[in-house]
């Protein structure tokens, strides 16, 4: 076999950037060769995360000590917090121009500058990239993610929604101005950090919504919902925090157009996703839970007939940390890399 790649991953002591360690270390084609950290830079993986104990893996490093002219690195991921994250992609590109990166922020997954300076409250600090990035979302931009240099991952709660209705809207099967997605994310989608609003005391045998008609995820929503239909589309979208680490769920409502019944909604997807190795379709009538693919890189589709006259209720799921993120993330690479998709990626979830 060819000598293996190197790849990077800046933020690995995060919880998407150790996710992605974890699952690179079982990627036979790939060497870690970097790995930062900020407040845990000069430290081993094991001191942050025990359970890489037994792995030999580079030491964190800040990311300032990087000469990116001189890394050698095949491919960099970031897994950096959005709009730090602007900063630093511009920076390597500067020094290494043909620079592979996967970047897991929201920074680059707009491709409209007012669009992002509207949602982010800042301009943005490199316009250029902005318009060069490509849209990770594997299983509609493909073709255009091979040739990427720079990936712009999609969002854990995007992904979720995106995957079960962009195959509706570009098949004209549903009304544009009837769409509810709502949606619900484990807490390690807030990242590691430490927040207030996420002690186990505030959190745990509760549930709320949050980002109630103004969260960010719906402007990276209406960009591809309207990329897919070829004009503007607007779609309710409303999150929830639920007492649990993994998982996204989204229970999305939606009206069949021109008399297509939530059965023939159902046939669209079995169609649209029948060699895709990475979305199922469930049978008619059956729906996802979060277990069934937690710690995969799947997304569960499931399809249900509406009390309301032709209205159907899609449920999605998938694991924020994988699908909606790390797993799609090296999804990409392998793309970008020319290498087999499902290389590294094919777990099975973790069930109970
Ligand atoms: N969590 C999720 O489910 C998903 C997250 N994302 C996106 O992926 C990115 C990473 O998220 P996540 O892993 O959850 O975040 P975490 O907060 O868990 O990790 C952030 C990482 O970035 C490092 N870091 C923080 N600030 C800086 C800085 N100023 N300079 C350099 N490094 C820094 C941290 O280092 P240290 O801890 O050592 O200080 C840590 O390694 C974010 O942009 C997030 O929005 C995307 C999809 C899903
Ligand atoms: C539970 C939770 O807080 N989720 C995050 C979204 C997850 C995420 O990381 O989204 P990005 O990739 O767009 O950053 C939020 O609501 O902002």
């Amino acid at each position: 076999m060819a000598s293996k790649a190197k790849v990077g991953v800046l933020g690995a002591s995060g919880y998407t950037g150790s996710e992605l360690v974890r699952m690179l270390l079982r990627h036979p084609r790939v060497e870690i060769a970097l790995l930062t950290a900020e407040r845990s830079a000069g430290k081993q993986m094991r001191e942050v995360f025990p359970q890489f104990s037994p792995y030999e893996l580079p030491t964190l490093v800040a990311l300032e000590s990087v000469d990116w002219a001189a890394s050698g690195l095949d491919l960099i991921f970031c897994a950096l917090p959005h709009a730090t994250t602007q900063k630093v992609i511009k920076a390597i590109f500067a020094a290494a121009p043909s620079a592979k990166i996967v970047d897991l922020s929201a920074d680059f997954r707009l491709a409209d500058t007012a669009a992002y300076a509207k949602w982010y409250g800042h301009e943005h600090l490199a316009p250029e990239l902005q318009q060069q990035a490509v849209y990770g979302l594997v299983e509609i931009h493909r073709r255009d993610i091979k040739k990427a240099q720079l990936i712009a991952n999609p969002g854990c709660y995007t992904s979720c929604a995106e995957l079960p209705l962009i195959p509706l809207i570009k098949a004209k099967a549903i009304e544009l101005d009837d769409i509810v997605i709502d949606a619900k994310s484990g807490m390690t989608g807030a990242g590691r950090a430490a927040k207030e609003a996420m002690l186990f005391s505030e959190v745990s045998e509760g549930f709320n919504a949050y980002g109630v008609g103004h969260h960010r995820h719906m402007a990276e929503l209406d960009q591809e919902f309207s990329r897919a239909a070829g004009k503007e589309v607007v779609v309710s979208f409303t999150p929830h925090l639920l007492p649990m680490n993994r998982g996204i769920l989204s229970t999305i409502y939606v009206r069949g157009r021109r008399g297509k019944t939530p059965e023939e909604l159902h046939e669209i997807l079995l169609k649209f996703y029948a060699k895709e190795p990475f979305v199922h379709v469930l049978p008619f009538g059956e729906t996802p839970h979060t277990r069934h693919v937690r710690g995969s890189n799947m997304t569960f589709i499931g399809v249900a007939k509406d009390r309301v006259p032709g209205k159907a209720i899609i449920i999605a799921a998938l694991d924020n940390l994988v699908k909606g993120a790390s797993g799609q993330a090296i999804q990409n690479m392998n793309l970008v890399m020319g290498w087999p998709e499902t290389t590294g990626i094919d777990q099975v979830a973790l069930f109970p």
